[in-house]
């Protein structure tokens, strides 16, 4: 197993990323959360924008998943689009890169096949990370050849609008463990408590991504502030 996947197994991935408008954006905010996140045990991080994962580096020498959110004009697919973001991550030496791993279109026309070989041409020992939105991209994935799958856009696009994780009794993580048989196996969105944590990995998959619930403290304190209210 590549030494990275191996680093990562079984452990808890912390996603810091707080965007333009949130009250934690800044990228000395990102590198402090970074640390706290691997004071308390985490494995890995997941960054977002050259400059979180810059700043990021300088407080944990733990592998980082690095995306880049860029929209193009009305165009859905937004995490790491187009081999502009690709090779600006590459730069920052960043263990894994994720992008958008759906059926959906990206910028510039690209179906995922060509932007997928065209990315390995360029970067042929780069992990590379789907992000995907069901279990038929999840098999499309593993068979183009990504190391890692995880059901990251599960309740982002229009057929999945609102769909969470646990709904259903894991079905959608359950199915794709069973059906992706090279890649590894991320569970990541929407795993809202240490138990939804727990229970994913008891699916055998190979690590847990957990962003809002530790990261995003305004989406905390709504959780408890809702908790009072009903
Ligand atoms: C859909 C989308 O844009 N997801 C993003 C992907 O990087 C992040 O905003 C999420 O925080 C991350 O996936 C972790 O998920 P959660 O915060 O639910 O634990």
């Amino acid at each position: 197993m590549h030494h990275v996947l191996k680093k990562i197994e079984k452990g808890l991935i912390v996603s810091c990323q707080a965007l333009e408008g949130e009250p934690l954006h800044g990228s000395d905010i990102m590198g402090r959360m970074a640390l706290a996140a691997k004071e308390g045990g985490a494995v890995g991080i997941r960054a977002n924008s050259v400059s979180d994962i810059i700043e990021i580096k300088k407080h944990v020498e733990l592998p980082v998943i690095g995306i880049i959110k860029q929209v193009y004009g009305d165009h859905s697919v937004f995490i790491t689009p187009t081999m502009k973001e690709i090779d600006a991550l590459a730069e920052t030496g960043v263990e894994i890169i994720a992008t958008d791993a759906t059926n959906r279109i990206r910028p510039n026309e690209c179906d995922l096949v060509t932007f997928y070989q065209e990315i390995r041409e360029k970067y042929p020992d780069l992990l590379l990370m789907a992000d995907v939105s069901s279990v038929e991209e999840a098999i499309f994935a593993d068979k183009l050849g990504f190391d890692i799958v995880a059901p990251t856009l599960y309740g982002y696009t229009e057929e999945t609008n609102g769909l969470k994780i646990d709904d259903y009794n894991y079905d959608v993580i359950k199915q794709i463990v069973k059906k992706v048989t090279k890649a590894k196996v991320l569970a990541e969105g929407n795993v809202s408590t240490p138990a939804i944590a727990r229970s994913v990995l008891d699916y055998n998959v190979h690590a847990v991504v957990v962003g809002g619930a530790i990261t995003r403290p305004q989406l905390i304190t709504k959780k408890f502030v809702e908790a009072l209210q009903s």
